[in-house]
């Protein structure tokens, strides 16, 4: 056998094999109401029609069963291993799926509470937890007013979790917007950073889509946001617009305020393409800069 072919096929077959690793992630934009029970109930649902259609993950917005009001965050928190995180465990594992579990409020036993994502995987066993690190705090004239650390305390950790399908990292809303630790999760091996959100009315319109496109093209990573749906009865009116962004910057897909979910099919080698093509992160001057969590 002429050895140059056998070597372009070995090649080619390497190149299909690592091709066909594939990620099916469901997004869930639903309401948020004040019943608990309610919205977990709508969140199975959701998640059993998404497994329905093949779904590896699943995502879950901020706070999906907490209405956003800095007030409800200490009535509605739990310690970690309640109520609401055993329901979310025991569905990841009647599925066998990995539930990216949005955020729900926390309370530790100093009765501190926090913003916390609960990261489950097939079993139901909790692989991963982030607690916002960056709580939003913000006040813009003529527009949204929102103060977290009047009732939540700041988390101090950064989080990366391993999956079948690679590491991938998380982390909620606000601090999507602080570009360095989304460059800290790429350098700890992310190829996909998830963000449960709540943008509003002020500033989604003006800034949603174009940080998940530019953390995506900075990083060369998929970058994923599953916020609430619209609705102009709560104090706090979310964006939604739940979307997914390629590390090419192509918006893979997207809803726009109303409930309901979507399921992309990820081609992970698609990040490795891109980085071959546009070697960003290797021809980085770590001789001259440097960012680091330490
Ligand atoms: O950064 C923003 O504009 C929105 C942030 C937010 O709503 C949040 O952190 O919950």
């Amino acid at each position: 056998m002429n050895k140059g072919w056998n070597h372009e096929l070995k090649r080619n077959l390497c190149f299909e094999d690592r091709y066909a690793k594939k990620v099916k992630i469901a997004v869930i934009q639903m309401k948020v109401d004040r019943d608990v029970d309610k919205n977990i109930t709508v969140a199975e649902d959701f998640i059993r029609k998404s497994v329905y259609d093949g779904a590896d993950m699943v995502v879950l917005p901020e706070m999906f069963c907490c209405p956003y009001e800095t007030s409800n965050f200490p009535i509605y928190a739990e310690l970690e291993g309640g109520d609401i995180y055993n329901r979310l465990s025991s569905i990841a594992s009647r599925f066998g799926i990995y539930l990216v579990a949005g955020s729900v409020p926390e309370i530790d036993k100093f009765c501190r509470v926090y913003n916390t994502s609960y990261i489950f995987d097939r079993s139901g066993t909790k692989i991963g937890k982030h607690r916002k690190m960056h709580l939003f705090d913000i006040d813009v004239e003529g527009g949204q007013y929102f103060k977290e650390s009047d009732t939540l305390t700041p988390g101090d950790s950064i989080c990366v979790f391993n999956t079948e399908f690679g590491k991938m990292g998380l982390c909620i809303c606000y601090d999507f917007r602080f570009v360095e630790l989304s460059r800290i999760m790429v350098d700890e091996g992310a190829n996909i950073i998830i963000v449960p959100a709540a943008f509003n009315m002020t500033t989604g319109p003006a800034h949603w889509e174009n940080l998940f496109k530019m953390r995506a093209v900075d990083n060369q990573v998929y970058t994923i946001g599953a916020a609430p749906a619209r609705d102009y009865d709560s104090s706090y009116t979310s964006y939604g617009n739940s979307i997914v962004v390629s590390p090419w910057g192509e918006v893979v897909n997207k809803m726009n305020e109303e409930e309901g979910y979507f399921i992309v099919d990820l081609d992970l080698n698609y990040i490795d393409k891109i980085r071959k093509e546009l070697p960003l992160l290797k021809q980085r001057r770590h001789d001259i800069y440097t960012i680091s969590n330490k």
